[in-house]
């Protein structure tokens, strides 16, 4: 819709009424449109596309959120870019209200009221909201259950060894509210969809593991969709899918993993399918993984991708540069081993696609320590893991690495090596430095030499003000990065 100035928008605005929905939506269209510049299209998409304006009086917003999660998630994230656009639309005085849908699946949504900046700090649901386990007796039998149930879970996939960062973020503050309060929730299914090897599994199994812990429901299942396939043809091959399908329909919380298995197979989707209604009519959670959003997946009957489609969808971004380090000195902690930081930051800046992959370097790190008996610095770092992290000295030259930069920057080589100081080129001439060093085994002298004839000395300085630029700033890292990806390309 056509950008509405502030002033057209008060112009219009009739004077002394409760001003109806119309309005609001005019005011609210405003305030999206400022917001949008704002925010990244995803996170608007997800925010800010289920809001609906519900009215506006006496200089008060009131907004419709579909989940008490969605308000404090708003509240937590958003609300400072919601309060700058309402100020701008309608002056300072411009209240906001939030209407909280607290269960649309029962088709008779309950809408409560709060006012903006009312919330406590975390997204998670108040402790009210969670459900207690069941007392005495009750609580006696339940734990002999879950304990006598096979959950498959893996003990070692917890909320508490997951590393959160702006790559997960949302995904894991899904993940702890379902956690808190399994089929209660907006979230139902929980779809949580990216990458290989980026923490999926992780994730949805800490949720199990923590409804476990807290006795909050007895029959938690996690089941990889090979197995569930397998066992579906097992049990209709066998007589036995009277027994499958009603064991299916008692679990509580259900978590299938990588769901885009089910392409395909039309047999085990009709069962999936009348699992899940029987499940979401009860309340019970749902949590499935995919290598895609769900949109993307073929194969998959529309009713079964709309069911899919009705809860909440979280993706797994690749980790940053910071989580990547965090993920590495976690793993570390937990082999009891402490390492050089040059040596986190080699494979933080090398391997920045798969978790899975930077928790087989550490692997393959110290199982060659441990083998060869030598201590561990970048030289031998670089050399065990050289299968991993493709970037190879001896494919790299000072040549590719210089036009990598000069590209990058659009500078010409004798920029590079002369003695301007002017910032592109300064900057340039310190990372070309500070890269050859790290990905070559050229010394400081030769480097020096080729980059204008400089000294040993200054190129030490190069490479520290770039090692301290990259702790301090996003942008940097992201340039070592690519200039990374760049000269692998190039040296292939
Ligand atoms: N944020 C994180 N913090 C700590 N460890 C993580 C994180 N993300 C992933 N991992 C670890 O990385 C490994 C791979 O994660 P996981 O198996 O959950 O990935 P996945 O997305 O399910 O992979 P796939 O697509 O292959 O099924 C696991 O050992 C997991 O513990």
């Amino acid at each position: 819709m056509p950008y509405t100035s502030p002033q057209d928008i008060l112009q219009t605005r009739p004077e002394a009424h409760p001003v109806k929905a119309g309005f609001a939506q005019k005011v609210w269209d405003a305030c999206l449109e400022i917001i949008k510049e704002k925010i990244n299209n995803q996170a608007f998409k997800t925010w800010f596309t289920p809001i609906t304006p519900l009215n506006f009086s006496d200089n008060e917003l009131t907004i419709e959120v579909p989940s008490q999660f969605f308000y404090e998630w708003i509240e937590e994230n958003y609300s400072r870019y919601v309060k700058e656009a309402l100020k701008e639309i309608i002056g300072a005085e411009g209240k906001l209200m939030y209407s909280i849908v607290m269960d649309k699946s029962q088709g008779h949504p309950v809408t409560i009221e709060l006012p903006h900046q009312n919330i406590a700090k975390s997204a998670e649901p108040p402790a009210s909201t969670i459900p207690s386990p069941p007392q005495s007796a009750d609580r006696e039998r339940f734990e002999k259950n879950r304990i006598k149930f096979e959950s498959h879970l893996n003990p070692k996939y917890t909320f508490s060894s997951l590393i959160r960062g702006d790559c997960n973020s949302l995904a894991f503050a899904a993940s702890k509210s379902v956690a808190q309060n399994p089929g209660q929730n907006a979230f139902n299914p929980l779809v949580i969809y990216g990458g290989v090897g980026l923490g999926k599994t992780h994730m949805m199994q800490a949720i199990g593991n923590q409804v476990r812990e807290n006795c909050i429901s007895e029959y938690v299942l996690y089941v990889s969709s090979e197995k569930f396939a397998i066992d579906f043809v097992n049990a209709i091959q066998n007589g036995n899918i009277q027994e499958f399908s009603s064991f299916y329909r008692k679990i509580d919380v259900l978590i299938i993993d990588d769901i885009q298995f089910f392409a395909g197979k039309e047999k085990t989707q009709e069962e999936i399918f009348h699992i899940f209604n029987t499940l979401h009519q009860s309340n019970k959670q749902i949590i499935l993984s995919s290598d895609r959003p769900i949109k993307e997946i073929k194969g998959i009957e529309d009713r079964l991708i709309s069911r899919f489609n009705w809860g909440l969808s979280v993706d797994l971004q690749p980790p940053d540069y910071e989580t990547r380090k965090a993920i590495i000195q976690s793993k570390l902690e937990q082999n009891g081993v402490n390492l050089d930081s040059t040596i986190v930051d080699f494979i933080a800046t090398n391997v920045t696609q798969n978790v899975r992959e930077l928790e087989g370097c550490i692997v393959k790190l110290l199982a060659a320590h441990s083998l060869f008996n030598q201590e561990i610095d970048l030289a031998f770092t670089k050399s065990t893991l050289k299968d991993i992290i493709r970037i190879q000295s001896k494919q790299l030259t000072l040549e590719t690495i210089e036009k990598a930069v000069c590209s990058y920057f659009s500078i010409t080589p004798n920029d590079l090596k002369g003695k301007s100081k002017k910032k592109e080129i300064a900057t340039g001439r310190q990372i070309a430095m500070y890269l050859s060093k790290e990905l070559t085994d050229s010394s400081l002298k030769t480097i020096g030499l080729h980059f204008g004839g400089r000294d040993h000395s200054t190129v030490i300085h190069g490479c520290n003000t770039v090692s301290k630029k990259m702790e301090q700033s996003m942008e940097i890292r992201n340039t070592i990065e690519e200039l990374k990806k760049r000269i692998e390309i190039m040296s292939m």
